[in-house]
């Protein structure tokens, strides 16, 4: 009798084998399909069509609206109806055939290019081909060859390569105000009170100024907000009462303010950069009450967990994307956290969780 592979496994081998966990066409299918589904749907305009239209569309209304292959758009509607971004809903007339309509959903109005809840413009630069390329390198980061697997493909850093190609930094850039957006609205509903007696505040890498926009409306006491960022994103930011933009090298010298801000701006960095940034900030905020407040995930931070598991699994998809787009960038567990902020001189700190990926980490110098 002929011997195969599967002789040799023990019952606890084909035990599992008969019970695989994990399903291996997300792997071969998945992921990056859906990711140019939604692109596509994205580009086409869809969701921003049903809104214009006011209510749900035909199939024939969609097509003749996005000027459409017909078959083509219903193939790709049936995948967005099966993965829930639109719904299909039929409408039964006494007199007509049932009718089948397209409707939005919470998810797909999220697609829409513009609006508050828009996260159009980050699905649009994650599935850039500057962002996509970057990826074929993962396994050099692995390796430890490279620099960061975007400067393998693209020949310098996100940010310097965002200077230079400035469609890319407005792609980047409107990411990152779509994902602040979120979060904004995370640290609003979720933490108000850390900013309690805060009069001024720079938010540090703090982009074209979105999370600032946001917090000095929330917080009226807060008479000073100074976003700080590198020149040439300060200088496309939206001017507005109550923020001072500066321009500068966080490396180098932060404004002055009772507290810092730092919104995902830690985990693009290695734990010297952090220690290195970090200490500018502490020189920034008085000694007695100044605090550093950063908004970062907390890799298998357990209160979070207790409340959404899902929360930790994004944590780690993010924590890929640092190692694909940065040198040494990284998602932190509480003990890294601990770590960088007592190299930095920060004496105490508290861990809060929001409705985001990420927590709210205090840190104090006294
Ligand atoms: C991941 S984004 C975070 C943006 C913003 N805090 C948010 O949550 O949307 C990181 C920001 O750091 C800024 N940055 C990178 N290097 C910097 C430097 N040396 N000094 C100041 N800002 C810098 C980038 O321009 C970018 O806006
Ligand atoms: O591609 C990204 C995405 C993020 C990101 C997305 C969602 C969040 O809740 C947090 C962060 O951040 C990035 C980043 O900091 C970077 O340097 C490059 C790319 C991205």
């Amino acid at each position: 009798m002929k011997e195969t592979q599967r002789d040799h496994l023990t019952w606890e081998e084909r035990e599992e084998e008969k019970h695989e966990k994990v399903d291996m066409s997300k792997y071969y299918f998945g992921g990056v399909v859906e990711m140019a589904v939604v692109k596509c749907a994205i580009e086409l305009g869809m969701a921003d069509a049903i809104a214009n239209h006011g209510r749900p569309m035909t199939l024939l209304e969609l097509s003749s609206a996005l000027d459409c292959d017909l078959q083509n758009l219903h193939r790709v509607m049936r995948f967005l109806v099966n993965h829930g971004i639109f719904k299909e809903i039929i409408i039964r007339n006494e007199d007509t055939v049932p009718t089948a309509y397209y409707a939005q959903t919470p998810s797909s109005r999220r697609l829409m290019r513009t609006g508050e809840n828009s996260m159009a413009a980050l699905i649009l630069m994650q599935s850039s081909p500057p962002a996509m390329a970057t990826w074929h390198c993962l396994s050099a980061c692995v390796k430890g060859k490279a620099t960061s697997a975007f400067e393998v493909v693209h020949g310098e850093d996100v940010w310097k390569y965002a200077e230079a190609n400035p469609a890319h930094g407005q792609l980047i850039n409107e990411a990152m105000a779509c994902k602040a957006r979120v979060m904004a609205s995370a640290i609003i509903d979720g933490c108000l009170d850390v900013f309690e007696g805060v009069e001024t505040l720079v938010d540090v890498g703090g982009g074209t100024g979105t999370i600032m926009r946001r917090l000095v409306k929330a917080c009226p006491w807060i008479s000073k907000g100074i976003t700080f960022d590198l020149p040439h994103v300060v200088s496309l930011a939206e001017q507005c009462e109550g923020i001072e933009y500066v321009g500068g090298d966080m490396f180098e010298f932060i404004p002055k303010a009772d507290a810092v801000l730092l919104v995902t701006v830690l985990h693009d960095w290695g734990d010297d950069e952090c220690i290195r940034i970090l200490k500018k900030c502490r020189e920034a905020i008085p000694k007695d009450k100044g605090k550093v407040i950063i908004v970062e995930a907390v890799i298998g931070n357990k209160e979070q967990q207790k409340e959404d598991n899902k929360l930790n699994d994004v944590g780690l998809v993010l924590d890929m994307v640092m190692m694909a787009h940065t040198y040494k960038g990284k998602e932190r567990t509480l003990d890294e956290w601990a770590y960088v902020l007592r190299e930095a001189g920060f004496s105490r700190h508290t861990v809060r969780s929001i409705a985001a990926i990420q927590s709210v980490i205090e840190a104090f110098p006294a």
